[in-house]
């Protein structure tokens, strides 16, 4: 069991979050098929919800009794584990709350998360996201708190206005189309070549692509020698300073609130360390996570917890430019071109100049308005069998 375990703590106490209406409604099927048998396999104790309604996931996480599970297991796509992020937010220990791992079992359409957890390759293949939640170790990951019109609400994943946006919101009509909706969005987008309307401000932490592709090269190698040196010495810890659930987070030292917002009072036009991005922009992403999408990996040196945001704001290019930037987009490709403006980030602000586009976080619509983001290093919990994203970024490819 030991060696088989390698420092994870066997027989785990999962809480299984199902939509069965999520991608092409098959959840449900697949849970009993596939994941069922490889839970009691490994002897772990499984609660299964059925999520019935939008935002149910958000109540059940608000209301979560501390210590109960080893980790949340979100079976749908990236929207469930925004609902079950944004819950264990509202609870009234949200730091601690937020200790609890979620990990995802990818049965919806948009499954960025899983991707990033578990590479390309295996990204899409729920057996394997099982073993993840089964033996996968808790690892921290930077939230973004989002504020718009006053309210405050947590994303994990990513941010996009303009061109990118778009190709998504304003083609859900065409889902008949499948992912080439995407593909007729993005050359539409193209033939219009319109400039994206926004006043962007930056707290800007990086900005010098070869210094970020460097730290990001380092930062993996380092997590995927202490996995692998973890796994030869079957120690355990689990080396990334966030313990193992073990039911005591209640005795722990408990603290009520969000962290504070550091940076909203602060004047982007008068305080240190602000940039105003002032180039035509065609879209605006920023998030973390290599990829966003199986055939875009958008910030190549995107890491889990390194207290930054990745920002990618792609200028207006002539046409055949544009077009091109499909080819190698899914290895991270663009992010060489001059065209791209690539930043790591303590927080932005972005200030719509007019109503001609859209707002999507992590996946869902939201009024095209003001807001400011900043980055809260390490407060959520995921869980990998690598301690960081399984992709890389090879500049040769
Ligand atoms: N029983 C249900 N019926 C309808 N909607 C649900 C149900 N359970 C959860 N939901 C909603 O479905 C959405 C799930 O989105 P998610 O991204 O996880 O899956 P998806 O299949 O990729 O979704 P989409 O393709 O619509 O983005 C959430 O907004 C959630 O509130």
């Amino acid at each position: 069991m030991k060696a088989a375990y390698r420092g994870v703590k066997p027989k785990r106490n999962l809480l299984l979050l199902v939509n069965p209406h999520s991608g092409p409604g098959k959840a449900r099927t697949i849970l009993q098929k596939k994941i069922e048998p490889l839970f009691r396999a490994a002897h772990a104790k499984i609660d299964v919800i059925y999520t019935t309604h939008n935002k149910h996931a958000t109540d059940i996480a608000r209301d979560l009794e501390l210590g109960k599970y080893d980790a949340i297991v979100s079976m749908s796509g990236d929207g469930l584990v925004y609902e079950i992020l944004n819950g264990l937010a509202e609870h009234k220990n949200p730091i601690e709350a937020l200790k609890t791992p979620i990990t995802p079992i990818p049965t919806g359409s948009g499954n960025g998360l899983s991707l990033n957890l578990l590479g390309l390759k295996e990204g899409t293949d729920v057996s394997f996201a099982a073993v993840n939640a089964i033996k996968g170790k808790p690892m921290p990951i930077d939230l973004f708190s989002v504020t718009q019109d006053g309210k405050r609400s947590l994303s994990f994943f990513s941010q996009c206005i303009g061109l990118m946006a778009e190709l998504d919101l304003w083609t859900e009509h065409l889902r008949f189309m499948g992912s080439n909706r995407f593909v007729y969005g993005y050359v539409r987008g193209v033939v219009k070549r319109k400039s994206c309307p926004i006043k962007l401000y930056i707290k800007v932490a990086e900005s010098d692509k070869n210094a970020m592709f460097d730290k990001f090269k380092e930062a993996r190698e380092a997590a995927f020698s202490r996995s692998s040196s973890r796994a030869a010495l079957n120690g355990n810890g689990n080396g990334n300073g966030h313990a193992e659930p073990n039911g005591d987070a209640g005795t722990a030292e408990l603290s009520t609130a969000l962290p504070p917002l550091k940076y909203k009072d602060e004047d982007p036009t008068k305080d240190e360390g602000w940039i105003l991005f002032d180039k035509p922009v065609s879209y605006f992403y920023a998030g973390q996570g290599p990829f966003v999408s199986v055939d875009l990996m958008q910030f190549p040196v995107s890491l889990p917890n390194d207290g930054h945001i990745d920002i990618a704001v792609q200028a207006i290019t002539p046409r055949g430019e544009m077009l091109s930037a499909m080819d190698g987009a899914e290895k991270g490709r663009a992010y060489w071109k001059d065209s791209c403006y690539y930043y790591k980030a303590k927080a932005y602000r972005i200030e719509p100049q007019s109503s001609a586009s859209c707002l999507s976080i992590d996946g869902e619509k939201y009024p095209f308005k003001p807001y400011d983001l900043e980055v809260h290093p390490g407060l959520g919990t995921l869980l990998s069998l690598h301690g960081t994203y399984n992709t890389d970024f090879d500049p040769a490819t």
